[in-house]
């Protein structure tokens, strides 16, 4: 069951498009979208929630083509880098207000994600620090209950106690293998923790769309020279970059890479650099 089917999503704004834009999120999984600044993972994000309409192409929730956004969004949880309350509020006058806006909301397990992660229920928002305005964001995100978290750079500016904190309660959420998480971000080695899929974005088009596993297994980084790159088979290359007489090569099947070239420098994939390899050099068709 997909949580998420997106099929040719189409938008036109201003100078930048979204183009055929089709992916999915897979029930019980956690879907890691990058790509550079500008590769159009907020507009694919807002064109999901509604926020933006779309031009064509289909976005379908849990496989129900019939039910359109409006019938399942009390199921899904967005979360943006703000927070979206006055800062003259606490987290529970916060309480009050969303008991009344969605009939699931759940106060119990919302106090009790408050002292989980230790935030102080009376506090005002106005003092809280910016890691504290995160997780106060996703656990009002989380508290109705909803099977689908899409989340917009949770992590970002967060250290890495307060990340770790938040990637654990993101893989505890997960753990029913019916909730799922849709979230972008590029901080890509908390992906490289929790990600089950990375969904890879460049000029508002999907790039890749790979279980994560296989891209760590199965992908890796060759460095060569000019003479050794013109033997390498089209077939085996998702993107190069020239960098001064040295090739980097995003290989993606290493097991038949190894095999026909031995000699070669091979490294393991990092996210980062697929990311930089194919903005900066070539990606083959
Ligand atoms: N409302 C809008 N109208 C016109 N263009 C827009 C609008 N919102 C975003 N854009 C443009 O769309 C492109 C993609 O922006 P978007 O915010 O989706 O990228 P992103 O991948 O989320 O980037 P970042 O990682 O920097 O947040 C940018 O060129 C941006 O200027």
């Amino acid at each position: 069951m997909n949580a998420v089917t997106v099929h040719n999503l189409c938008k036109k704004m201003n100078q930048f498009s979204i183009q055929n834009v089709s992916f999915q999120v897979p029930s019980g999984s956690i879907v890691g979208l990058i790509g550079e600044n500008g590769a159009g993972k907020t507009s694919t994000i807002k064109l999901l929630l509604n926020i933006l309409q779309k031009d064509d192409g289909n976005i379908i929730f849990w496989e129900d083509p019939n039910k359109d956004f409006i019938q399942v969004k009390d199921q899904i949880a967005t979360v943006f880098d703000q927070l979206a309350f006055y800062d003259k509020l606490s987290a529970e006058k916060i309480n009050h207000i969303m008991k009344h806006i969605y009939t699931s909301w759940d106060s119990d397990y919302y106090f009790s994600l408050l002292q989980q992660f230790n935030l102080e229920k009376k506090q005002l928002l106005r003092q809280f620090s910016k890691g504290m305005k995160m997780k106060l964001n996703i656990i009002i995100g989380l508290a109705h209950h909803p099977i689908l978290l899409i989340l917009d750079e949770p992590t970002s500016g967060l250290d890495p106690a307060v990340r770790t904190e938040i990637l654990d309660l993101f893989l505890d959420y997960i753990q029913n293998e019916q909730n799922s998480i849709l979230f972008s971000t590029h901080i890509t080695s908390d992906l490289e923790k929790i990600a089950d899929y990375i969904l890879f974005m460049h000029n508002g088009k999907v790039l890749l769309q790979e279980n994560k596993d296989h891209l760590m297994h199965h992908y890796g980084i060759a460095r060569c020279h000019h003479q050794q790159f013109t033997q390498l088979p089209k077939e085996l290359i998702f993107a190069y970059q020239q960098k001064n007489d040295i090739y980097h090569v995003v290989i993606n099947d290493t097991a038949t890479f190894e095999e026909a070239f031995p000699d070669y420098v091979l490294d393991n994939l990092s996210l980062d650099e697929l990311i930089t390899i194919s903005i900066k050099g070539e990606i083959l068709p």
